[in-house]
């Protein structure tokens, strides 16, 4: 098969390499922390990330070194905290073979700039579009780790590109379906994250399904919105990348959002849920740039204004509702 290289050793970028070994490829994991490395190179084990998992597989190696990590690979797959992104990546410009396929499994926007993972990726290594490709789907790590059955979207504008990785990530356990709709496919992803931290916040402060649905579905439709004005295809948010990982991701304690928000949907504070949470919760930092992506594109954005009001104004659950769902709205 393939030799292909993860940057950013977290619990889904070691989960995936799992994948990628499954399937018969030479995986090698970069990591910024040397200690990650040498648990991987050495016990084959991510004790810091990925506990849960007690060896990977013979297949997959790790090293900190980028020249190293890259000089071979036919593709490049980045699993990095989506804040940090770009400043990791631009440290790779000029390390990768001419003809590499880049892949995202990141779900955020940068804060600062707005722009969509796709976009901080091909700026940050001079990337041709057709190069880059995306991976989104219900996919919460520990489960996919387990080996228990699942699948994800790959999304490439070149849909060869798409096919070629597609069957490069395909194990018995592990399906992969194809798209060109890389926009769709960045914001479902990325923007199912701020949903999840509202419906944690609505279990958290003690409510059951009904009030968790009626979110998940003012989500999808704020979701689905924000996209297609934004150019992606409308059909992308009813599928796996849309609705599947909004059901997986809403439910389930596993997502470290839905946690995050559950968190503070318990009182904690904004402080205090990131010190407990295992691992980064991208709905945090992306559910502002979901607000500047609404007003870019003149649409209303209820559920993200209501959210970044709990992150930054520190209202309570019942307040967020009462704003999320003014007197004189009808919710389909
Ligand atoms: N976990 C999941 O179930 C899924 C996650 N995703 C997405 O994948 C992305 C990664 O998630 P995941 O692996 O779970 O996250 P983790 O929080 O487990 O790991 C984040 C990774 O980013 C790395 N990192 C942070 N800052 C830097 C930096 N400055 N330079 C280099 N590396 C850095 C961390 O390195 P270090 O460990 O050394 O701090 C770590 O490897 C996220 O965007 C997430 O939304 C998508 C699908 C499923
Ligand atoms: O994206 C995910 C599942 O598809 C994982 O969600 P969290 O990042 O909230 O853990």
């Amino acid at each position: 098969m393939a030799n292909i290289t993860v940057l950013g050793a977290g619990a889904w970028g070691t989960a995936f390499g799992q994948v990628l070994a499954d399937a018969g490829n030479d995986v090698t994991m970069w990591a910024i922390e040397p200690g990650i490395v040498e648990a991987i190179q050495a016990e084959h084990r991510n004790p810091v990330r990925l506990p849960s998992v007690d060896k990977l597989p013979d297949n997959m190696h790790a090293t900190g070194d980028r020249a190293e990590a890259v000089a071979h690979a036919d593709v490049v797959v980045v699993a990095i905290a989506a804040q940090y992104a770009r400043g990791a990546l631009e440290q790779f410009n000029g390390l990768l073979p001419d003809e590499a396929l880049v892949v995202s499994l990141m779900k955020g926007i940068e804060k600062n700039t707005g722009k969509r993972m796709d976009e901080v990726v091909e700026e940050a290594l001079d990337l041709p579009t057709n190069r880059f490709l995306a991976v989104s789907g219900p996919n919460l790590s520990k489960q996919i780790a387990a080996r228990e059955p699942a699948a994800t979207v790959v999304g490439c504008t070149d849909i060869d590109n798409a096919r070629a990785f597609a069957k490069m990530c395909t194990t018995d356990y592990f399906k992969a379906f194809i798209t060109a709709d890389i926009i769709g496919l960045e914001l479902c992803g990325s923007l199912k994250n701020v949903v999840a931290l509202a419906v944690g916040m609505s279990h958290g402060a003690g409510y059951g399904e009904n009030t968790a649905a009626m979110i998940e579905t003012r989500g999808l439709t704020e979701i689905k919105e924000v996209g297609t004005a934004a150019g992606a295809l409308p059909e992308t948010f009813y599928g796996l990348a849309g609705v599947g990982d909004l059901i997986a991701t809403c439910g389930s304690p596993l997502s470290r959002n839905y946690t995050f928000g559950y968190n503070l949907g318990k009182g904690m504070s904004v402080d205090e849920a990131t010190k407990a949470s295992n691992g980064v919760a991208e709905g945090v930092a992306t559910a502002g740039a979901v607000v500047a992506l609404g007003e870019q594109y003149h649409v209303d954005t209820p559920l993200a204004k209501a959210v970044t009001r709990v992150l930054n104004d520190g209202i309570s659950f019942d307040q967020m509702i009462a704003e999320m769902f003014p007197k004189n709205i009808t919710v389909e």
